[in-house]
């Protein structure tokens, strides 16, 4: 081991921290960049400044072991990507700087589509997908983790790089277009593991006494052979003779069958997160054969915003003292999840803000536990009172839960109510419709900014909206749709904007956390229980309504969704909170019927998120998260249609929930994977309405009526000419008008030309 005979301890870490900058000031340099507005140097300055800033923080804060390379300028596994060179030729032809090429992987470029853009494990952080080929040659191609190591030291702040898993990498990864269908990115391990080995090499010359390199791919069910491969991994890794101590971590769920392999390697550390392993801490126990490691406890919540509690989690770190040579106490995962900094926020209850702690209050949680752990439990208590508020009580919906029966979950048989909705909408064949959302344009989050600074007031406000409103009904009539949607223009986000006006829920003002690249959000808060004071979306869609003849969907974000997208209480099975969100939309669904809305369609786009990782916890989830999307629309009449809308994910897994929801239509994302959804579902019995997305909103590429007709050929084979809708595959919120008229013109064309082939 090159340099410190003596490493550091781990002591009190974190695994990851936030990157977008406390006010969202890497989104906007990032931003900046992108429009032309501040050239590479300018951006550099703001991410350097940003990377400063957080290793001050966390020093500052009395980590003994501080997280390096956690500093991202759109996300962690593109970082491997071009650290190793797997760059698809199609960008190296762009011939642009290095960084542009980066961005290019990340959001295409002149015709030339991006990496696909999918769900990092059951989180709402999107990575984007590495493309491996046979003859990917992985080459040590940049130095990035090198060089924050420098920048950080120069400082005088030593890091422990942080690098995603060759493994874990190779698993997320896809296979390119062109490869041979029976290769595996992880065929090509060995190759990549010679790689890494040179970067450890590398960061040990550099000083780098301990690197952690993250395997959460080992959370989740995995094969033999892949299980293999990773202690033959790490057993090469720690066999290098020049190299930085390893701190291997597996979170987001326990390591099952991972953990005795990584057991028997030679790792110095291992990181287990003790918050979502319900049973991680007895199979740490169990497995023996760690005296020789580190065991860094994650017992500090890194996905959610609930104030640990400390003497609970101080059992859970002392009962583990036999069980590794030491002990350290860390987040369960990277607190890439969780909001910088509960002092931001000013305008939250008292009872509220008392149960919880962002990023920057779990760091001062694990030092505290760390020196609790070396001092005894006194330390805790010199802390002042460690106990936690109870959730706030609601009676009357509880009783209201109390006494649903079967009957609230199921509505009439299908045939019935497709007749019933044949006589009252009257649609032609292959009806056209959008997914909600139309572009949230600068004016209209300005008029929302406006409002929130007083500037204009709630009457200016929403007679802003209603304008929009008026406008965009106008558009769709003019382009020929035939189930037009309000646009939402009112929603700051699908979820928060519902849980600003439900009980039981506390939004912040800069809670935001990193969704994908440049975009964030900000998940509300779900403290107590749910229920609804007042009608939410009825007068929107009710004036959108009052415009048109057309029939207008009014648009409902679902119980599975406002949960995944939301911070959850934990002192409750989810589904039990499911109930409760699920009961306050069935409310708003009878509103909206009785304001003359005809169509209802009940978003679950996090659906897919939260199927659990483990297949042995799969069916319980999808009993419940079914039953919450069936109380909540349940309630509707045969005549009113019902329609939900999915997206952000590979389907197969899901199939039997998607139709359990028992939804009249199904839009549901198809255009990048070219309708495969329909050949799952049709071999599933599912038997309803459904809209395959003709049309890629993802990608800034406008689509020619003959793309989407052709995709449309290819779904009018898979399901009946009567069932079948057409529609994009998301909403239009992130878009301009420049590509949604020509593309939704586009779909219209389509769709006429094949209700002409089907007479
Ligand atoms: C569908 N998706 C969603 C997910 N999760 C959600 N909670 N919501 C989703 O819609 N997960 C999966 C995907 C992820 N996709 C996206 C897509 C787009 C965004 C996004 O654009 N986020 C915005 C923030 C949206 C928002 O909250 N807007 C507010 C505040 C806007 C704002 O920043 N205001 C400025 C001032 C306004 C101005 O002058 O321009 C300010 O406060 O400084 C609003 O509209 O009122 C983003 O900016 O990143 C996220 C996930
Ligand atoms: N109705 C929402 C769904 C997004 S998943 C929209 O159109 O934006
Ligand atoms: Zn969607």
């Amino acid at each position: 081991m090159h340099g410190n005979p003596v490493p550091t301890p781990i002591g009190a870490t974190v695994l990851g921290y936030p990157r977008i900058g406390a006010r969202r000031e890497l989104k906007r340099a990032v931003e900046s960049y992108w429009a032309g507005r501040i050239d590479a140097g300018a951006l550099q300055e703001t991410a350097r400044d940003l990377r400063a800033q957080t290793w001050a923080e966390l020093r500052d804060g009395g980590l003994d072991s501080i997280p390096g390379n956690t500093f991202s300028f759109y996300d962690q596994v593109l970082d491997t990507a071009t650290l190793f060179d797997a760059v698809p030729d199609r960008y190296r032809a762009l011939e642009l700087s290095e960084l542009d090429t980066y961005f290019a992987m990340a959001r295409g470029r002149d015709g030339v589509e991006p990496l696909e853009l999918t769900k990092w494990f059951d989180t709402n952080y999107h990575y984007l997908v590495p493309e491996i080929s046979p003859g990917t040659r992985f080459r040590l191609a940049g130095d990035k983790p090198v060089a924050e190591y420098r920048e950080a030291a120069a400082l005088g702040v030593r890091t422990r790089p942080v690098l995603l898993g060759p493994v874990t990498f190779l698993l997320l990864a896809k296979r390119a277009a062109g490869a041979p269908a029976g290769f595996r990115p992880l065929d090509t391990i060995d190759q990549l593991v010679e790689r890494y080995a040179e970067l450890l090499a590398r960061l040990a010359d550099e000083g780098a006494d301990w690197v952690q390199l993250d395997e959460p791919a080992f959370a989740a069910d995995r094969t033999d052979e892949e299980l293999a491969t990773l202690g033959r991994v790490y057993d090469r890794l720690t066999g290098l003779p020049s190299r930085p101590r390893l701190l291997v971590t597996g979170y987001y769920g326990e390591l099952g069958a991972a953990l005795p392999v990584l057991a028997r390697t030679g790792i110095e550390a291992l990181g287990v997160d003790l918050v979502a392993g319900a049973s991680a801490a007895g199979q740490l126990a169990e497995t023996g054969g760690l005296l020789d490691k580190i065991l860094v406890l994650g017992v500090v919540d890194g996905r959610n915003v609930w104030r640990t509690d400390l003497r609970a989690a101080l059992r859970a770190c002392t009962a583990l003292t036999e069980v590794g040579r030491e002990l350290a106490v860390s987040s369960s995962c990277s607190l890439l999840h969780v909001p910088y900094d509960l002092d931001a926020e000013t305008d939250l209850p008292g009872e509220v803000r008392a149960r919880l702690a962002f990023a920057r209050q779990k760091v001062a949680e694990i030092v505290l536990l760390r020196r609790a752990l070396t001092e005894g439990e006194a330390a805790l208590d010199a802390h002042g009172d460690t106990t936690l508020p109870a959730p706030g009580r609601d009676e009357t919906v509880r009783s209201r839960v109390g006494a649903l029966n079967h009957a609230d979950y199921d509505r009439g048989a299908y045939p019935d109510r497709a007749q019933a909705q044949r006589d009252t909408l009257d649609l032609p064949a292959f009806p056209t419709t959008t997914i909600g959302s139309f572009p949230q344009t600068g004016e209209i989050r300005r008029a929302r900014a406006d409002l929130r600074a007083g500037r204009i007031d709630a009457t200016a406000y929403e007679s802003a909206m209603r304008s929009e409103i008026s406008a965009v009904v106008a558009r769709q009539e003019d382009y020929g749709l035939d189930v037009l949607v309000h646009g939402e223009p009112e929603r700051n986000d699908m979820v928060q904007y519902f849980a600003e006006q439900l009980d039981g829920f506390a939004a912040t003002e800069f809670g935001w956390v990193q969704s994908y690249g440049s975009r964030c959000v900000r998940p509300p808060i779900l403290h107590g229980d749910v229920s609804r004071p007042a009608p939410i979306t009825v007068e929107w869609s009710r004036y959108a309504q009052s415009l048109t003849e057309r029939p207008v969907k009014g648009m409902l974000t679902g119980p599975v969704t406002i949960l995944a997208w939301s911070f959850v209480r934990d002192d409750q099975p989810l589904g039990d909170t499911a109930t409760q969100v699920a009961l306050a939309l069935r409310d708003e669904v009878a509103d909206l019927e009785r304001a003359g809305i005809r169509i209802v369609q009940v978003d679950e786009p996090a659906l897919r998120e939260l199927l659990p990782l483990r297949q042995r916890d799969r069916a319980s989830y999808v009993d419940w998260s079914v039953a919450a999307f069936r109380l909540a629309t349940a309630g509707a009449a045969d005549a009113t249609q019902v329609h939900t809308h999915l997206c952000y994910s590979e389907f197969a897994d899901v199939i039997q929930a998607i139709d359990g929801l028992d939804a009249d239509v199904t839009t549901i994302e198809a255009a990048r994977s070219r309708m495969e959804v329909l050949a799952d579902l049709r071999e599933a019995g599912f038997a309803r309405g459904v809209g395959p997305g003709v049309y890629d909103i993802h990608s800034p590429l406008v689509p020619s009526t003959a793309d989407i007709a052709e995709l449309l050929q290819s779904a009018a084979g898979a399901v009946p000419a009567d069932r079948l809708w057409v529609n994009p595959d998301c909403g239009l919120k992130t878009r301009g008008y420049g590509e949604v008229e020509p593309a939704l013109r586009s779909l219209v064309a389509a769709a006429r030309s094949l209700r002409e082939q089907h007479g």
